[in-house]
């Protein structure tokens, strides 16, 4: 099985360098967004992944999407963050093969990934392995109505703690917890610092409502591997390149000191 991303992954946590994914989501990708993957094949400032995925996208083939934004940038892996198992593609570099452990939905805990283990099995896609949990402030975005559960609430740092572990524990290689596309508020710092203490070198995703370099900046600080943009990028591509350059210049800085 080919290991480019988990390597880059893993890497992170043992340079404790900050990863960005950009997360481009198939039923909304527009002309402003190919322009910035076709600027971003010869600029400096590339993502660490190029994430693709949506919540509630079921259509068609995806391996066109791949293919086209490897033609122009070639040099970013692209993980598949499937909403559903109708969001496989076997050009892509790698699968993020999640269970939702914050919620109780057996669709999502195990179905899903039933009806795809053997398709995934048999194609050349590096399988990631991860605990994905649903963390915010109580709100209710377009994951939960998709995946028919609720959100742990950011103050039930136990719960969350509890239930990353498990994760771990049952041989998960990575945790990612998500506030939800477009969340007013991202996933606490606190919950981010709580949870990294314990993973040991299990890389941490977090995603959800990273709008502003302030947010990514709290984010990173507290102990995520990886920040993952999606709605900010989509709505603004330059805040992409921005939130790059920033990462970059955090990572120079770790280096320098
Ligand atoms: C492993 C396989 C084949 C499937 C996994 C299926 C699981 C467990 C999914 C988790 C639950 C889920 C529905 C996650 C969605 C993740 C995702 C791609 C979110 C991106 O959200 P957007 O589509 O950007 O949100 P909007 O609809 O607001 O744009
Ligand atoms: O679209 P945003 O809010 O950046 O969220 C990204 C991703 O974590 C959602 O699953
Ligand atoms: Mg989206």
């Amino acid at each position: 099985m080919p290991s480019k991303v988990s390597k880059a992954l893993n890497k992170l946590v043992k340079t404790q360098k900050k990863g960005i994914a950009w997360l481009i989501d198939p039923d909304k990708i527009n002309s402003d967004n190919w322009n910035k993957i076709a600027e971003l094949g010869n600029h400096k400032n590339l993502p660490d992944f190029i994430f693709l995925g949506g919540s509630t996208y079921t259509g068609i083939d995806l391996n066109p999407l791949v293919h086209k934004i490897k033609t122009l940038c070639p040099t970013v892996p692209i993980v598949l963050f499937p909403g559903s198992r109708f969001q496989l593609a076997d050009e892509a570099d790698a699968l993020l093969f999640m269970s939702l452990i914050s919620g109780r939905n057996p669709e999502f805990l195990i179905e899903q990934q039933v009806e795809v283990a053997e398709r995934i099995s048999q194609s050349s896609l590096e399988i990631l392995p991860t605990g994905y949990l649903l963390v915010n402030d109580g709100e209710i975005l377009s994951v939960h109505q998709q995946s028919q559960t609720l959100p742990l609430l950011n103050t039930e740092k136990q719960k969350i703690l509890q239930t990353a572990l498990a994760g771990k524990l049952l041989g998960m290689r990575y945790i990612f917890i998500d506030a939800g596309s477009g969340a007013s508020s991202p996933v606490s710092s606190e919950i981010i610092e709580l949870v990294k203490k314990r993973m040991d070198q299990t890389p941490l995703l977090i995603g959800g409502g990273l709008d502003s370099l302030e947010k990514i900046d709290k984010t990173f600080s507290a102990g995520a591997d990886l920040a993952i943009i999606g709605n900010a990028a989509e709505k603004n591509p330059d805040f992409l390149v921005e939130a790059i350059a920033f990462k970059n210049w955090l990572n120079q800085r770790l280096f320098i000191n």
